[in-house]
């Protein structure tokens, strides 16, 4: 678990370096370095930058439209950063070509907050769609694959019903069996607790540090669900939508415990509004310029 802040990492500052807890030790999988993200002229995010240490789940937190998804996005070759590098294992993945960059993307699984299952086809049949799509493997291999990777979330009787007959917290599940289909290494979760019932959200979370746990994925998570967060993340960062910067840098738990900054204890601690002033926990107070 990471460390807490040292008292003279407090405010974020005018460069934008963040508030930064000791990340997890280990092997950098994704290193992202100096990224700004921008619609336009529009900047959404600058100066991110943060290891993504394998076998850690990261959370990408802040509050709404701060820019977690787009981050996301940029990390799972949706988007284009603006400026500065996305490394995936010493490889720049942006400066890759698009031949290279999607065999990169089999390293990746993602789950949307919605599922994002298709309508018409069967539970099955979109688990076995990547499948189809990314491998060889004949008809009765893809079916086998199908029913393990639908067993590991628990959803196995669905594999011939159609989303529309399914719940919320199932298509969730269903979706995390796609997600998985291909064995991917890095999986990215975009609110995936979102409108689930506070059972079906443990069980997702359970989900999660399994496949971390059991499979060894490594795994990064945005997510507004703070109970969420602080049972599973070890690691994150805190995104500012009016400094348009990160502005820490650490475990949830962490983070909530120790860190004095105003926009990150309100958010924290579920305030309703940012404290003036005032130490979090064991911390000097500070102030978040913006
Ligand atoms: N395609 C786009 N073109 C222009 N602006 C965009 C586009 N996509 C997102 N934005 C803007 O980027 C900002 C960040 O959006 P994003 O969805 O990444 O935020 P978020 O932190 O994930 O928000 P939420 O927690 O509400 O889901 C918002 O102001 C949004 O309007």
């Amino acid at each position: 678990m990471a460390a807490p802040t040292p008292p003279s990492a407090g405010p974020a500052n005018p460069q934008g370096a963040p508030t930064q807890t000791t990340p997890p030790a280990g092997e950098t999988l994704i290193a992202v370095r100096d990224v700004t993200l921008a619609f336009g002229e529009k900047v959404i995010q600058r100066n991110v930058s943060f290891d993504l240490k394998r076998g850690s789940i990261f959370a990408v937190m802040g509050g709404s439209g701060c820019g977690k998804s787009t981050l996301l996005k940029s990390m799972i070759g949706l988007l284009r950063p603006t400026t500065g590098q996305i490394m995936v294992e010493g490889e720049d993945y942006w400066a890759q070509d698009e031949q290279r960059r999607t065999e990169l993307n089999h390293r990746f699984g993602v789950l949307f907050q919605s599922g994002a299952l298709w309508s018409s086809m069967t539970v099955g049949e979109n688990v076995a769609l990547p499948l189809e799509m990314f491998t060889t493997e004949p008809p009765d291999v893809i079916r086998r694959l199908v029913e393990l990777k639908l067993g590991f979330v628990g959803m196995e009787q669905a594999i011939d019903l159609y989303p529309s007959e399914i719940s919320g917290g199932m298509r969730k599940r269903a979706g995390l069996a796609r997600a998985i289909a291909l064995d991917p290494d890095i999986l990215f979760f975009d609110e995936p607790s979102a409108g689930l019932d506070p059972m079906s959200s443990a069980r997702l979370d359970d989900l999660i540090l399994t496949l971390r746990d059991g499979l060894g994925a490594t795994i990064v998570i945005v997510s507004h669900e703070l109970p969420s967060l602080f049972a599973i993340a070890d690691d994150g960062i805190f995104l500012d939508a009016v400094t348009h910067t990160p502005i820490a840098h650490g475990a949830p738990r962490t983070l909530r415990e120790t860190c004095a900054i105003p926009e990150v204890t309100a958010f924290m601690n579920r305030l309703s509004s940012i404290p003036s002033s005032g130490p979090a926990p064991g911390q000097t107070p500070g102030k978040t310029e913006g």
